[in-house]
């Protein structure tokens, strides 16, 4: 029985079934170049109060003209695993497009963690949407995400005034419900850490 199955989890669209999800390790568009095992289905699971926290981050945005976009939440220990077989093979297919001002060598841990937090369900990548004309567009936020570089950097100093204030958006709108933003990436959000389960999951997303 899989975990969200059984209670631990919750799929966060139980609580906003609107939200938009690109969950990109479930497809070939991520810095691996292919689907990461573990991602069998596009999902977004948390523990169920990290749900409903973004699920209320996603409401208040709603209601300013605003949306979450979500690239990933639980991250299976098997994907960990398969990100650092990634960072130590060969293979520089994504470098022009997700690392081109660093050596591949140098990725982990800074950009991707050998013991993620996302594998304990309570960590989320996630980015700002414009809806103001009807369709929901992503705002500048200085790099797409998973851009592993310094302008990724939440505080970077030389982003443009537009790029600071989006993120800035982003980063109040998520601390209004207890995410903490992680400074090497402008979308890693981590919700009070400390008060759920110590746990890095295994199970795949299913
Ligand atoms: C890989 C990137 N999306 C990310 O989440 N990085 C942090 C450091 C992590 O792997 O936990
Ligand atoms: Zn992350």
């Amino acid at each position: 029985m899989a975990a969200a199955e059984s209670g631990i989890l919750a799929d966060v669209r139980t609580f906003a079934p609107g939200i938009m999800l690109d969950i990109r390790y479930a497809t070939a568009d991520n810095f691996t170049g292919r689907p990461v095992p573990g991602y069998a289905a596009a999902k977004c699971l948390l523990h169920r109060p990290v749900a409903e926290a973004l699920a209320r981050v996603e409401q208040g945005l709603r209601g300013q003209g605003m949306a979450l976009a979500v690239y990933d939440c639980y991250r299976p220990t098997v994907s960990v695993a398969a990100f650092m077989a990634w960072a130590k093979d060969a293979d520089q297919s994504t470098k022009a497009a997700y690392y081109p001002e660093l050596d591949k060598s140098v990725l982990v841990p800074d950009y991707i963690a050998e013991k993620s937090g996302h594998s304990k369900a309570a960590t989320v990548d996630v980015g700002l949407l414009d809806c103001r004309t009807g369709t929901c567009r992503p705002f500048d936020m200085g790099t797409a995400f998973d851009y592993f570089g310094p302008r990724a950097n939440t505080g970077y100093p030389q982003l443009g005034p537009a790029q600071r204030a989006n993120r800035t958006v982003l980063l109040a709108a998520m601390a209004a419900e207890g995410f903490e933003n992680y400074p090497m990436e402008w979308w890693h959000f981590t919700w009070r850490a400390g008060e759920l389960p110590d746990t890095a999951y295994a199970f795949p997303i299913e």
